[in-house]
Formats: structure tokens, sequence, C-alpha cells
């Protein structure tokens, strides 16, 4: 990997301000999956070094949060202006080990930079109140404080972005954190570790613990006194068990789980514009990604229209090495995650399903599978109840607005929802009627640093981004003053 800053491919874990190397120097390999070559071995950390991860947040916690939020948001200034200037690197190291195309990687960078910049500022405002007493004697002050050691489990699809968008809120509010990110995609996180303890962020604050033993690490973390939040990104069956565990602690939880997005386009649509969102959302990341689009809904008087136009567009679209330039999809990320695509394509194809490009295996490699684009498609399919998380498009036809909102309201999930349509009541009452967390109204690209990402129902709860997100990693406590009067 050339990189113009050698130290950032780090490969043992970040605790205490120190690099550690697991017991008995054991180690994980993290590959290529592009080619399934090997990048390099990285620290396999277990139960005692995960208790050595939280003894260090517990013993940083004081100092840290005794900082003015404007002393902990110079430093995250810093770390900010770090990471941007070192964008190139980053986002080698994170194609390299992930898989999605430079640009992407690039972009992924900077959208995780943006949320350290946001709640450098923001974290200024963990505002209180003073409230009117219940009595003349009386008078009630609240305060925001942080709720302490906070422990972070993050997925391997934004190796990056998805670990800022919680130590920054975390950081900013004078929090300490114990991150563990997926054994596929270590290395970003290390590589933010360096520029973290270059940014001035003190021993013990931020700790990333590299393991391939994620069950055991979890609940260490889950079953931790010390540890006050958990903050989980990844699966919703995973996120239930994580809730399970953490129910023995109580602790304070946000879960930022799977989705089913509908994408859903309405006879006055504007059709080129539906079709340019339905491709920036559904194929982003190789399809890889919570929010992307994973059920299209077109009404039927624009349906073959929409169907044709998008099928020429997913037909350009350019599998291959994620690090060579005019690349437009990577590989799926392992090959359970390939066997998945397959399986849901083949039981739709099999009840019927038609393929107008795609379907099958790709050549560029061992994990790629081809961008596809499915119709004929019913909810006795697999494609209309599972997470697909790879870059197949099943279109469905709908005839009334009360169908389509029925069919797409009717999964588990409620993260992202996506529509076009023009008419302004028939938008109002589309976007009020859809159970999600966040909804994209003719545009497929939702996700900001300043709105409160997250969903409903089982897609998870709690926020991330915006003033919400502030709220996440604090604790509310009012204080009543007696004895006023003479
Ligand atoms: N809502 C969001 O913001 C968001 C963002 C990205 C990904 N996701 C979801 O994540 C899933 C894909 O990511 P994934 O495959 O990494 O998910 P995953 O749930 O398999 O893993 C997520 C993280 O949890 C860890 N983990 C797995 N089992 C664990 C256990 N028993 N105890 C403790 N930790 C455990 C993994 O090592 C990883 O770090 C998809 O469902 C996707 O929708 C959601
Ligand atoms: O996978 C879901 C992430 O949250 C990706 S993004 O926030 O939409 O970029």
């Amino acid at each position: 990997m050339k990189l113009s800053r050698k130290n950032l491919l780090q490969t043992q874990s970040y605790i205490d301000g120190q690099w550690w190397g697991a017991e008995h120097n054991r180690k994980f390999s993290v590959f290529n999956p592009f080619d399934g070559s090997l990048i390099t071995k990285v620290a396999d950390l277990g139960e005692k070094e995960t208790e050595s991860a939280i003894e260090a947040a517990t013993r940083a916690f004081p100092a840290w949060s005794r900082k003015t939020a404007g002393e902990r948001s110079d430093i995250l200034r810093r770390w900010y202006e770090l990471i941007m200037e070192n964008v190139d690197d980053l986002a080698l190291i994170l194609t390299t080990e992930q898989g999605k195309p430079l640009e992407e990687a690039k972009g992924e960078i900077r959208y995780g930079a943006s949320f350290i910049e946001w709640f450098a500022e923001e974290g200024k405002r963990a505002y209180g109140d003073v409230i009117p007493g219940h009595g003349t004697d009386k008078r009630i002050t609240v305060i925001k404080q942080p709720i302490g050691v906070v422990a972070a489990i993050t997925p391997w699809n934004f190796p990056n972005a998805m670990i800022t968008r919680k130590v920054a809120p975390a950081l900013a509010v004078g929090c300490t954190v114990v991150i563990k990110p997926a054994q596929d995609t270590p290395l970003s996180a290390l590589a933010l570790a360096v520029l973290a303890e270059e940014a001035g962020i003190p021993p013990g604050v931020l700790n990333i613990l590299t393991t391939n033993q994620a069950k055991e690490v979890g609940a260490t973390l889950t079953k931790s006194k010390e540890v006050r939040k958990l903050s989980f990104t990844g699966s919703t069956a995973v996120g239930k068990e994580l809730m399970r565990q953490c129910s023995g602690t109580v602790k304070k939880l946000s879960l930022e789980l799977g989705g089913n997005a509908p994408f859903i386009v309405f006879d006055d649509a504007d059709i080129e514009g539906a079709v340019a969102g339905a491709m920036a959302s559904k194929y982003r990341n190789g399809g890889q990604t919570c929010v992307c689009a994973n059920r299209f809904f077109v009404q039927a008087g624009v349906y073959d229209r929409f169907v044709e136009a998008l099928t020429a567009e997913v037909k350009k679209l350019k599998p291959g090495d994620g690090r060579q330039k005019n690349i437009d999809i990577g590989p799926l990320i392992n090959v359970s995650g390939l066997e998945k695509v397959e399986r849901i394509v083949g039981d739709a194809v099999s009840k019927g399903a038609v393929a107008t490009t795609g379907g099958n295996r790709s050549e560029a490699g061992d994990l790629f599978y081809q961008p596809t684009v499915l119709t004929g498609v019913d909810n006795t399919m697999a494609v209309s109840e599972e997470e697909i998380f790879g870059p197949v498009a099943p279109i469905f036809r709908f005839e009334t607005e009360e169908e389509v909102i029925a069919m797409a309201n009717d999964t588990p999930f409620g993260l992202a929802a996506y529509f076009y349509g023009r008419d302004y009541a028939l938008i109002w009452r589309v976007a009020e009627a859809l159970e999600y967390g966040m909804v994209g109204i003719n545009t497929g690209m939702i996700s900001t640093a300043v709105a409160p990402f997250g969903g409903v129902k089982e897609s998870g709860f709690g926020r991330e981004g915006s003033k919400y997100g502030l709220e996440e990693y604090l604790v509310t406590k009012y204080m009543c003053w007696g004895g006023v009067e003479r």
C-alpha cells in the first residue's frame, strides 16, 4: 500500500495512548476483498485487554470531562484538520480493506470528518434550563453532564464514518470511548487513532480494540459496570443480542441497525431525477449501506419507462478494483455477503422474477456480483423482506397511493425511505404516512452530519448527527434549590 504517511498503517490496538499487541502475540488477518490478498495481520485482543481499555477510559474520564467544551473543541478541530489533510492515505487504506471505489472512500472520509467538525462546535451547546420553582422558596436548575465511559461497536461497510459519528459527540461532551471496529476493516479505525493522538486527544480518552473475538470482547464491554453507554451500529440481530446483554447493567443505548428502504416513484415524478436518485441510493458501496434503496415501487403509469431507464444506467456500471480510476462498484465484503445476494436473487428468479440486467456472479472477481435489476417481483419473495446488502434492485409495480404505503410499511424495519413525486399534498401525505426515521423526498442521498440519522421499529433508536446526536452521550440532572425565602 503506497501511503504518503506510512505510520497511518498500524497493526496493533490503541489503548491508553499506547500501541498494544495481544496476549501471546495473537493476530488475525485482514484481506483485500477485491482479490483476497493478505493486507496485514492485526492484534487479536481478548477479555483481559478489553478490561485494560475500560480501565484506561475510566481513569481518563475525570480530567477529560473537567476540560471546558472549548478546550475539547480545539482538540477535536485539530483532529478534523489532520483527517482532512490525510484524505488520500485514509481513503486508500479504507478502499484496500473494504473494497469501495477510491472516490467513494474519499467521500466517506470527508463525511466522517464532518461529524468531528460539527460536534467540535455543538459540544459547546449542551445547554441546561432554569425552571420557575413550584414554591415561593424553590428554584429549579437543570444541567447536562457527560454520561461517562462509552463503548462503541461498529460495522465494516463504513469503517471510518461509523466511528467518527459516535466518537465526535461523545468526546465533545467529555465522555471517553472504547471502540471495537469490525474485524474485516480494523485498519481505518487505527489510522484515526494515529491522527487523534497527533491532535492532542489524551491517553485513555480514545481506545481502539482490534479483535476477531467479537462476542467475547462485546460481552466484556456489555457486562462492565464502568461502561455506562453502548452505541452500536450493525445488524438488527446483533443489536437485539447486545440490548439483552446491556440490560444487566441498564446501560444507555443507541442502536443503528438494519434497513429495508422503499424507493417509491409516482406517475408524476421526474423520471430522470428518480433514476439518478435510484443509482445513487442503490449502488453506492455496491448496495452495502443500511439506507440504500432495498425495494423499488413504481406506479403503473411509469413502470416500463422507469425500468428501461434504470436498466440502461445500471448496464454502464464498471465493477473492479476500487483502487483504480473509473471503477463504479467494488466487491462484496466477504463470501457470506456474496452468497446471501446470490440466494436472494435465486429465490426471486425461481418464483418468476426476471433480470433485465445482471442476475449472476460477476467475472470481475471472486466476491463480485453483477449490478442487477429484477422485474416481475412480488411479496412472496425474499427480496421483499430481507436486507439484500448487494447491487440488486427489485422493482415492484403499484396502482394506488394507499396500496404503496401499505407495502412500503409492511416490514419490521424503519430506517430510511425515499419517494419521487411533485404534488405537494401527496408529498405531505406520503412523508407523514411512511414509518421510517428518515425520508428522502425527490432525492436518494440524505446522510449528513447536520441531520438526526436513525431509525424506528427494528432499525433501532437513538440519533447520530445534529443537535439530537449530542443527547445520546449526556445525562440530565436537575437541582431543586430550597430555602430561598428569608
Ligand atoms: N443503521 C445504521 O446506521 C447502519 C450503518 C451501517 C450498517 N448497518 C447495518 O449493519 C449490518 C452490516 O454490518 P455488519 O455485517 O458489520 O453487521 P454485524 O452486526 O454483523 O456486525 C457489526 C459489528 O458488531 C460486531 N459483532 C458481531 N456479532 C457480535 C456479538 N455477538 N457481540 C458483539 N459484537 C458483535 C461485529 O464484529 C461488528 O463490529 C447491516 O444490517 C446494516 O444495515 C446499519
Ligand atoms: O450504512 C449506513 C451508513 O449510515 C452509511 S451513510 O451514513 O448513509 O453514509
